[in-house]
């Protein structure tokens, strides 16, 4: 597959979206050919799936964020990533991995639903130090169920226990602690690595 493809994962309030944002503008001023997404996705699937979690939960949400996220995948990852153009998006499958075990939906299920999915080329998880996170979401308020007193801790926990699962499975987390870095920095430290990987991938 051409292109590029960067996906951002971590626990609520660690500054994926802001990262996001923050990276899909500067890379585009400095001349990358830039699709920013995210999943859920802005499709009527993903519209469910993003701000209905109180109403589905477990198989149910699993299922609901893996079939947006292969409709998303055909409809605008790929062909993005065809168009050799460098794709970042805000959640991905590492997500599913934390989310829907917290859920209650056994791993092994979640690997297999989400088996099918274009690995990227690079996956970012965000994170922070658990009482930052939750300060950060005290005062950033919650998105969804997922994100209440404490939730923070047990997220960031599980993406540090999944670490082996998901690098085996194609998505070796790059870690970028936002602790002590401010947004213009994380935007530095995975600017740089995407020059590398995108010069890399232009040579090929
Ligand atoms: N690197 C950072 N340092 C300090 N605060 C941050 C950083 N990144 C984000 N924030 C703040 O933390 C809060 C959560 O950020 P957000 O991007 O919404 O996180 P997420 O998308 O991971 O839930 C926001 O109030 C945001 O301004
Ligand atoms: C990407 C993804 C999202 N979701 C659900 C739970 C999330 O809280 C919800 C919305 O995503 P979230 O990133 O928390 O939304 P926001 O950008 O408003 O902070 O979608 C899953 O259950 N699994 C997934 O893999």
């Amino acid at each position: 597959m051409p292109g590029l493809f960067v996906t951002l994962d971590g626990p609520g309030g660690a500054g994926k979206s802001t990262l996001a944002r923050l990276l899909a503008d500067h890379l585009a001023d400095t001349g990358y050919p830039v699709t920013a997404t995210r999943e859920p996705s802005d499709g009527p699937l993903g519209q469910v799936a993003r701000h209905q979690t109180a109403a589905y939960a477990g198989p149910a949400l699993a299922c609901l964020v893996a079939a947006d996220r292969y409709h998303h995948l055909a409809g605008e990852i790929q062909p993005a990533l065809q168009a050799d153009r460098l794709v970042l998006c805000d959640r991905y499958v590492p997500s599913s991995y934390v989310l829907q075990t917290r859920d209650g939906v056994p791993l092994e299920y979640v690997r297999r639903l989400n088996a099918l999915a274009l690995r990227p080329d690079l996956a970012v998880l965000v994170t922070a130090d658990s009482g930052i996170l939750e300060e950060r979401l005290a005062l950033r308020g919650a998105h969804s169920r997922f994100e209440h007193a404490g939730s923070s801790h047990v997220e960031a926990r599980l993406y540090d226990e999944l670490a082996d699962v998901l690098t085996e499975d194609g998505f070796p987390p790059y870690r970028l602690d936002t602790g002590d870095v401010p947004p213009q920095g994380a935007v530095q430290a995975v600017s740089e690595r995407i020059n590398e990987l995108w010069s890399r991938r232009q040579r090929e």
